[in-house]
């Protein structure tokens, strides 16, 4: 019996609906059409259970329910079950979801079944603490090739792999068979980085410099700025203090107690 056909087809079962499972021909055909449909938010939180479905399973967890994946997770269990049902995921009332089957599931909507081989380019002080984090490799994405301009880094190991001149980064990245690159550079060479990733055949593009980046329609790039995220915390704080704020002047206290003049 398969794990995930059949939790599907108990849960029509308990709504009492009853639908003709669809079968796809190419079960691969069948995972690209649900990925297309994942809103870009709930890939984000796919990656977070992925991660701590990952830890479970490690502990010897084979079930959880909903409402603890949710709260591992950091979401609400709505939400959880909402960004499952996009991946035909939908968990057994009184038992919850099957750790392993569900890692496998997240994995193959992600497209984790396959390692993904990065460079990193800039090897200065982001790029040293990234080709030296030890995390990637067991998440699918071993670090295999690291670039910079400064002739003085050459040849030195970072991480265990010694760093490429950036002029070698076509004949590298098509040996090591790198699909992700990851810039961190001063911004005013990241975009020429980027050319030369793109030319070198990597699709898949991580930037760290605060820069906009041009790139063909088919290269995927990802800009990740920790002072943005700064900013949207500081603009959570304000808004929680201006609504506390703005609760007292209307008579209602943070804890919802009703202030009497
Ligand atoms: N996104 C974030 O949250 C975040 C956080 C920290 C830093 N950054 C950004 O990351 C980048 C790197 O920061 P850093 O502190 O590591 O800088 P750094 O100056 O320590 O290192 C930059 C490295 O890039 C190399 N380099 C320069 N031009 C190059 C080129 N054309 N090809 C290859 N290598 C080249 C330099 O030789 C140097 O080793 C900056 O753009 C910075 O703004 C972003």
């Amino acid at each position: 019996m398969s794990r995930s056909t059949s939790v599907a087809d108990r849960r029509d079962e308990r709504d009492g609906v009853v639908t003709t499972p669809k079968i796809a021909a190419d079960p691969t055909a069948d995972v690209r059409e649900r990925a297309r449909a994942i809103p870009e938010a709930a890939v984000a939180r796919l990656a977070v259970y992925l991660r701590v479905l990952s830890g479970m399973a490690e502990q010897g967890v084979t079930t959880i329910s909903s409402e603890e994946l949710a709260g591992a997770a950091g979401v609400n269990s709505a939400k959880l079950r909402k960004d499952l049902s996009y991946i035909g995921s939908y968990g057994t009332r009184g038992v919850g979801y099957d750790v392993e089957v569900l890692v496998s599931h997240i994995e193959r909507i992600l497209g984790l079944t396959r390692k993904h081989s990065v460079a990193v380019v800039g090897i200065g002080n982001l790029g040293h603490a990234l080709a030296n984090y030890g995390g990637f490799p067991s998440r699918g994405f071993p670090v295999a090739a690291l670039f910079d301009i400064d002739p003085d880094l050459t040849g030195v190991p970072v991480g265990g792999i010694p760093v490429n001149h950036i002029d070698d980064i076509t004949a590298v990245c098509a040996e090591r068979e790198v699909s992700i690159g990851v810039i961190a550079t001063p911004p005013q060479a990241a975009q020429a980085v980027c050319d030369r990733l793109v030319s070198a055949g990597v699709q898949c593009i991580l930037n760290f410099a605060p820069v906009v980046l041009q790139v063909p329609d088919y290269v995927e790039v990802r800009k990740v700025d920790l002072a943005v995220e700064m900013q949207i915390l500081s603009f959570h704080v304000a808004r929680r203090a201006d609504e506390a704020a703005g609760d007292v002047v209307n008579g209602v206290g943070v804890d919802g107690v009703v202030i009497r003049p």
